[in-house]
């Protein structure tokens, strides 16, 4: 239903007025280019990628913007704004925050150095966002495998597809807060590399210390699998992806084969992407990213 021509009439400098927005943010801030990666997933799993992650609560708690896994933690609205309001010069009322979500996230990617996938278009925007719904759909850093499997299932991804889209975490950076359980008092992390981890993140205190989440979080690599083969996964459910279980042999396999992680990677990318999007005469086209119309 989506189609990567979409908007090749109605505004043909589209896409390369987001390319150019997202190509000087991330040359401004390297962690940008994660946030924007981030930003999309966060709206995909949350009711469809339907830019409802976008809108600002009209009371506090009630959106998506302050509910657990984003509150104090997502980034990059300013610069969702800065592409919206270029892209209303050009071509007022076209193109959808949802669409400038899914191609700001393929721009960044290939800005930091991975994969490029055509990005299917023509999603409109969500005139309610859900604070429950982002509190139940989005997964928890603390989760075991098997709850990394069911909450990417509830959504229709296959457990090699979830370990696909957590390669994600190849680039950007985590607050000490949630890796502070892991680097102290989990077994199965390198101990050099956990000592090096809790230079930066006390045990108490510190909270919004940042570490990076691979060794190599400037560039979208296979560095994330190669790490989590060696114990230095960041996050306690990074590195249940290889933990003697049944996905252990898919990450092996991309720590030596880059080329198979960047193909699946893409694939992966435009089924999340085609995650109940709103199309016809549903939604709208927002004005401002941050208010319905
Ligand atoms: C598998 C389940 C996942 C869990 C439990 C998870 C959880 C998290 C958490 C807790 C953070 C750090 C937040 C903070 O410290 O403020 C983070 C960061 C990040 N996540 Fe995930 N995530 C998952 C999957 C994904 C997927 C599928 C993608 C994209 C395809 C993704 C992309 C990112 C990126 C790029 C960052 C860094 C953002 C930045 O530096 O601003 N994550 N994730």
């Amino acid at each position: 239903q989506l189609s990567s021509n979409f908007y090749s009439s109605s505004c043909p400098t589209a896409l390369s007025i987001i390319q150019g927005a997202v190509s000087a943010a991330v040359s401004k801030e390297n962690r940008m280019g994660a946030s924007l990666l981030r930003l999309h997933f966060h709206d995909c799993f949350v009711n469809g990628c339907d830019a409802s992650v976008l809108l600002d609560d009209t009371t506090n708690f009630t959106g998506e913007k302050t509910a657990g896994p984003n509150n104090d933690s997502l980034r990059g609205y300013e610069v969702i704004d800065t592409i919206k309001s270029q892209l209303e010069k050009q071509c007022p009322g076209v193109v959808s925050c949802a669409d400038i979500l899914a191609v700001a996230a393929r721009d960044s990617v290939v800005k930091l150095g991975g994969t490029t996938w055509t990005v299917p278009l023509g999603r409109r925007d969500a005139t309610t966002a859900s604070f429950n719904d982002a509190q139940n759909n989005l997964p928890s850093p603390f989760s075991d495998l098997s709850a990394l499997i069911s909450a990417f299932s509830n959504k229709g991804f296959t457990a090699p597809e979830m370990v696909t889209l957590s390669g994600g975490h190849t680039i950007g950076q985590v607050k000490c807060s949630i890796i502070r359980t892991r680097i102290y008092n989990e077994t199965n992390i390198d101990s050099n590399f956990a000592a090096s981890l809790k230079k930066n993140c006390p045990s108490t205190g510190g909270d919004s210390n940042l570490s990076p989440l691979d060794q190599t979080a400037r560039v979208f690599d296979n560095t994330y699998f190669k790490d989590l083969v060696i114990k230095k996964g960041v996050m306690h459910s990074d590195q249940q992806l290889f933990n003697g279980g049944s996905t252990d042999s898919q990450v092996n396999t991309y720590s030596q084969n880059s080329a198979m992680f960047f193909s699946d990677f893409g694939s992966a990318m435009i089924k999340m992407g085609n995650l109940s999007p709103l199309t016809g005469s549903n939604g709208e086209i927002r004005t401002n990213c941050r208010k319905t119309n």
